[in-house]
């Protein structure tokens, strides 16, 4: 061995390998990752779930420490897609800043070789040292496909290993392929050129030679995934189950949620009044009693709701309905010209359009991932649902309607439908504005149907309670303080015939801008809340609990801030608040993601343009309209 070699030598040594997980979108990659790794990236079971490059690191059994990367899912290597392009690269070696892997764990879904075998043969021109992770083998062994790994690993020249990543110690065979390995020597990615130069007709063919060679099916394990979609996916009846099942996860946010609420409630107003009892009169106390209690208070009580909404969510995402959804929902989105990828990132942006918004990203036209993203933040984002329970719980009476239908849950279940409709209208608009031309179909992979399991299940809703809780405890508390500061001070002049806040900054600011907000029905302690709500909207709901405990003259503790509103709006002005909170602009990260997904600010610009313009619009007709046909 020459000198220059042992260097090398000894240099790679020292450096921890690098190895990157491969494979079709929805194999498992991000499952083994987390099983490796111990970390708890987010999976689900539909396509396109990890949309950026995450790191980790693990030790093998034999001592040695390993680096990992986990990369969005890609069918083959001539990317088509954004989130295609960055697992070509990375894989290549072209990304800049990356260093390209040492050794590539392509992981392939066992059930589905056919479709994933393509990728393998492409990457192994790249000439990395290779493993193939043959995944999911649970499932395909109760659905009676076997697998020779023997044959198959002689057939690729790679070693070959069974995975069940979602079971601890699944990975542990993948663990000692990678002990095997040799990283002793550096090994370049050959260009990219060399998969082009293979056409794909031969590597088709040799993907089903291959399978010939080495697969099995036992014919007579029935499809009960089959059986389950004959009726899920059936044009009449697979419409009526899903409009069905939305409607019903309204009805139990509603239902289910009022016991926890009132429990939540009670602590907070018990906690406030105690240690407001036990404290002078006096500025300090108006903070901790109006402030915080009464304001990030009336924020807290809604986890309830939330967290009901997302156990929905998360049921039928890891149970895999929701790619089905999307299949139902395919015919309505390309008719006002949105492709069917839209649907997982309007579904994410049903938590936050900040995902929803990133995960366009896994959207191949240009045109069409530009409209998703305009129309993103008019789903219904889990920090609107304070601000409707709030209004609909104060003017909405709580009545069961013929069928045992509540009334609340329906209105709250309508405000949601009014974001898609009006969302899709948008898409059209859009669309023919822009003269797009024809549709795309969509192409769409339905998974397998499972149990959702339990501990994903329970991660899932961990992690919503915690960014809710964090966003009550950071952002939501810090800009009650200040809210309550600008509501306090300066103190009423002598004579007042207003309460204090009507002469604080905050009362200031909202008399000014209700000039402008009048004609919608909002009066000055509504617009104090608005402005903080840009910021985060939850705050809208803590900034109406500290206005009107502060506006209420008497009472020590703020009381229920659902009465106070019904004693002090119309119901006018409560339609048009709502009308007004499925159309304002978006929250201010939200722009700013859409500027950097986009690349300029003009279409952060144009959205929080026309948002405003729709919501004003809106909430000056249901005002309007509401006066009218009320009388008032
Ligand atoms: N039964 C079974 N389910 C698995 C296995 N591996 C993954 N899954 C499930 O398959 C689904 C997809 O897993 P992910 O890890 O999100 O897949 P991914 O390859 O990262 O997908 P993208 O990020 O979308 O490319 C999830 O519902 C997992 O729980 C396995 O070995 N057996
Ligand atoms: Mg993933």
């Amino acid at each position: 061995m020459g000198a220059v070699e042992q260097q090398v030598q000894a240099a790679t040594a020292h450096k921890t390998p690098l190895i990157a997980l491969l494979g079709n979108p929805n194999c498992g990659k991000t499952a083994l990752f987390n099983r490796l790794t111990g970390a708890r990236q987010k999976v689900a079971n539909y396509a396109g779930v990890t949309i950026e490059r995450k790191e980790g690191s693990f030790i093998l059994p034999g001592g040695r420490a390993m680096r990992v990367l986990d990369l969005p899912g890609a069918y083959s290597l001539s990317a088509h897609t954004p989130d295609e392009a960055i697992t070509r690269d990375v894989v290549a070696g072209l990304r800049a800043g990356e260093q390209a892997p040492d050794a590539v764990v392509c992981v392939v879904n066992a059930t589905n070789l056919r479709l994933n075998l393509r990728l393998v043969l492409e990457i192994q021109r790249l000439g990395l040292p290779m493993v193939l992770a043959l995944n999911m083998v649970d499932v395909a062994r109760k659905r009676g496909i076997e697998i020779d790994t023997a044959k198959l690993s002689q057939e690729l020249g790679m070693p070959v290993v069974e995975t069940v990543a979602v079971q601890a110690g699944g990975e542990k065979t993948l663990l000692g392929a990678l002990e095997a390995l040799s990283f002793d020597t550096l090994v370049k990615p050959r260009p990219l050129s060399a998969i082009d130069a293979v056409p794909v007709e031969q590597t088709q063919r040799e993907v089903r030679r291959i399978i010939e060679a080495c697969v099995s099916f036992d014919k007579d394990t029935g499809n009960l995934s089959e059986q389950i979609d004959q009726v899920v996916l059936h044009p009449v009846a697979g419409p009526v189950i899903l409009a069905l099942l939305m409607f019903l996860i309204f009805q139990a946010v509603f239902s289910w949620a009022a016991a926890p609420m009132d429990l939540i409630k009670e602590g907070v107003e018990g906690l406030g009044s105690w240690i407001g009892a036990s404290m002078a009169e006096g500025p300090l106390r108006g903070l901790i009693v109006d402030g915080i209690f009464g304001g990030v208070g009336s924020v807290l009580v809604f986890l309830p709701q939330i967290l009901i909404l997302f156990f929905f969510i998360l049921v039928l995402e890891d149970c895999g309905y929701l790619p089905r959804a999307a299949f139902l929902l395919d015919r309505m989105m390309g008719s006002v010209g949105l492709s069917g990828r839209a649907f997982i990132p309007l579904l994410s942006s049903f938590a936050c359009a900040i995902p929803g918004v990133m995960a366009a990203r896994t959207i191949q036209n240009p045109r069409d991932r530009l409209v998703t993203i305009m129309i993103a933040p008019l789903m219904t984002c889990s920090a609107r649902l304070p601000v409707y329970a709030l209004v609909i719980a104060a003017f909405i009476p709580s009545r069961k309607l013929a069928g045992g239908i509540d009334l609340q849950g329906l209105v709250l279940f309508l405000l949601y439908a009014a974001g898609i409709v009006s969302a899709m209208a948008v898409a059209w608009f859009f669309k023919r504005t822009a003269r797009a031309k024809g549709q795309h179909p969509l192409m769409l992979e339905l998974p397998a149907y499972h149990w959702p399991h339990l501990h994903n299940l329970f991660l899932g809703l961990w992690e919503r309670a915690k960014i809710f809780l964090t966003r009550v405890g950071t952002v939501i508390l810090t800009l009650m303080v200040l809210v309550w500061f600008l509501s306090s001070f300066p103190g009423a002049p002598e004579g007042a015939t207003h309460p204090p806040i009507y002469y604080s900054v905050a009362g200031m600011l909202g008399r000014a801008l209700a000039v402008i907000f009048e004609p919608i029905g909002f009066g000055w302690q509504i617009c104090i809340a608005l402005v903080p709500g840009m910021a985060a909207r939850e705050v809208a709901v803590g900034a109406l609990g500290t206005v009107y405990a502060l506006s209420s003259s008497g009472d020590d503790v703020a009381t229920s801030l659902a009465p106070l509103l019904a004693q002090s709006w119309s119901m006018a002005t409560a339609l048009s608040l709502l009308a007004w909170y499925v159309f304002a602009p978006q929250c201010l990260s939200t722009l700013s993601v859409v500027r950097r997904e986009t690349g300029s600010i003009r279409w952060a610009l144009v959205m929080a343009g026309y948002m405003f313009a729709l919501a004003y619009a809106a909430s000056f007709i249901t005002y309007h309209v509401a006066r009218y046909a009320l009388g008032s």
